[in-house]
């Protein structure tokens, strides 16, 4: 299983390449690897394991986070309407967006990122999402709001991107433009 010894930490080349898409179909290792990623989640999420194996929560998890440049992310959570979401996916890739933004109003935090860093992360509000899911089936998901947010920080990920890079540096709680807070 993935434990918190596993993920790297600022500073590792890895969460600043861009990753490489994964050639299909995944390869056996491929596929054990998304699978292990997302228990990684669901054991996150469990308060047993979680104090067990000291993991920090986390409601997604990027290939490249493990050190691995493939672009290859997982998602476990449940959005402010109680919709389930629950993905291993390979090369996805954001195919429309809205103009608004949205920006979660807690601010976000990273499992590769041992402090808090404060701020307003604008993100789209809506994303249109194509992937490739563990099975090889296309996906095509219409996401808004929070699980518009954690995809878009997991896409990131897949391109060296960290959430504190959008913080505005003048004013990190400057209100985005045109842009909503997500509760
Ligand atoms: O990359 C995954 N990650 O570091 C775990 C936290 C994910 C996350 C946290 C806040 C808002 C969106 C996504
Ligand atoms: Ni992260």
């Amino acid at each position: 299983m993935l434990t918190m010894d596993n993920i790297v930490r600022e500073g590792h080349p890895s969460l600043r390449e861009v990753a490489n898409e994964v050639a299909l179909p995944a390869n056996p290792e491929e596929k054990a690897l998304l699978q292990d990623m997302l228990e990684f989640l669901k054991n996150s999420q469990d308060e047993k394991i979680c104090a067990t194996y000291n993991l920090r929560p986390g409601v997604g998890l990027a290939a490249p986070q493990l050190g691995i440049n493939k672009r290859m992310i997982a998602v476990h959570f449940e959005d402010g309407n109680g919709k389930q979401y629950s993905y291993g996916l390979f090369n996805p890739k954001i195919v429309s967006h809205s103009v608004e933004k949205a920006y979660l109003a807690v601010g976000e935090g990273c499992l590769s990122v041992d402090r808090s860093v404060e701020g307003y992360v604008p993100r789209y509000a809506r994303i249109t999402l194509k992937a490739t899911d563990i099975n090889g089936d296309d996906v095509k998901l219409r996401l808004k709001d929070y699980a518009a947010i954690v995809f878009q920080h997991e896409l990131d990920h897949l391109n060296g991107i960290m959430f504190y890079d959008h913080i505005n540096k003048e004013n990190p709680y400057a209100i985005p433009e045109n842009a909503k807070p997500v509760e």
